[in-house]
């Protein structure tokens, strides 16, 4: 917790003023930020500063992993991060690749489960990474992309958080994930929850410990209509101890991820936390 709320105190002291074409709102942006979650020790990087809505984070990071192309199933998991960017922006709207009300295009999970080759056949990298995994191989290219500039103009967001690196020490497992764009008060929230709970699922489904998650954004940035919230309420509550994430133990495969697992089947224990804040969302 004391490295988000150093990194939006970083953003408000060394920032710069940066204009941004897509939503027309200026940012306050700052290139580079480092975090570190500790997996190992169940350290679960939960906001504690405003109530987080973390089964929503989670949702998100199931419907990518299941390789979802639609806010309706984004939906249906029990989120609705993505009903405002299939459906709100005037460019995707008017994106002859668009495919109706809810359409996400070639982004995210789409591009994880089923990047398509130049000869028309699809490559799975989720399912080659958990195979790999779990039989105890890490080749150094554990890599699971979703940036595919190829098909940029076919999805209605060029990813944010675009690439997870896996890493096995002996029987640890390691994740590097890197963000190009990182919306602090709104997606860090949900991105830090999604990041950490990535590496718990894959240490679990491969049969590994979980070791350390590394989280690289390259720009960091507090939109114009958020800074008030950030600087003078978010900012001046003190953070409660980090809760821990339970996460049912019968899940054991990629199979299971895709198929049976619901929110149910994660809980949070020991939240704190201070009164929710609704920040301004840019499309
Ligand atoms: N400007 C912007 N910021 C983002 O963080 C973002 C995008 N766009 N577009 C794609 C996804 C969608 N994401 C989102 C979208 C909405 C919330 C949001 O409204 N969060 C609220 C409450 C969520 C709830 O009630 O479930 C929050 O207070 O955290 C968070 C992340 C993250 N990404
Ligand atoms: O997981 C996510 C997804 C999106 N964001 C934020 C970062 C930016 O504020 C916008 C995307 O705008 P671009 O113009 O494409 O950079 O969404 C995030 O923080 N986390």
């Amino acid at each position: 917790m004391k490295q988000y709320l150093d990194l939006c105190q970083r953003i408000i002291d060394e920032g710069e003023w940066v204009e941004n074409e897509r939503t027309g709102k200026r940012c306050l942006t700052l290139i580079n930020a480092d975090l570190t979650y500790d997996v190992a020790n169940n350290q679960f990087p939960l906001i504690t500063t405003r109530k987080s809505f973390w089964k929503a984070a989670i949702a998100e990071l199931l419907g990518y992993i299941r390789g979802y192309d639609n806010a309706a199933d984004f939906r249906a998991l029990g989120t609705k991060t993505w009903d405002a960017n299939s459906n709100e922006n005037q460019a995707w709207l008017n994106n002859p690749h668009r495919k109706g009300t809810d359409d996400m295009g070639r982004v995210y999970g789409v591009q994880g489960r089923s990047w398509r080759k130049p000869d028309g056949s699809t490559l799975d990298q989720l399912r080659k990474i958990a195979d790999n995994l779990s039989r105890g191989l890490d080749d150094r290219g554990e890599i699971l992309t979703f940036y595919n500039p190829g098909e940029f103009e076919m999805g209605c967001l060029r990813p944010c958080m675009h690439t997870h690196t896996f890493s096995l020490l002996g029987d640890t497992l390691y994740l590097t994930s890197y963000q190009r764009s990182c919306d602090v008060p709104l997606g860090l929230n949900f991105n830090q929850i999604q990041v950490f709970t990535l590496l718990a699922l894959m240490a679990q489904i491969t049969g590994h410990k979980a070791g350390k998650a590394y989280h690289k954004i390259v720009n960091a940035h507090i939109y114009e209509d958020q800074l008030p919230l950030m600087r003078d309420v978010q900012l001046k509550r003190e953070p409660f101890p980090s809760p821990r994430l339970i996460i049912n133990p019968e899940i054991k495969t990629l199979d299971d991820l895709e198929t049976w697992v619901t929110m149910d089947d994660f809980q949070v224990e020991g939240y704190q936390h201070h009164d929710p804040i609704q920040y301004p969302f840019s499309v």
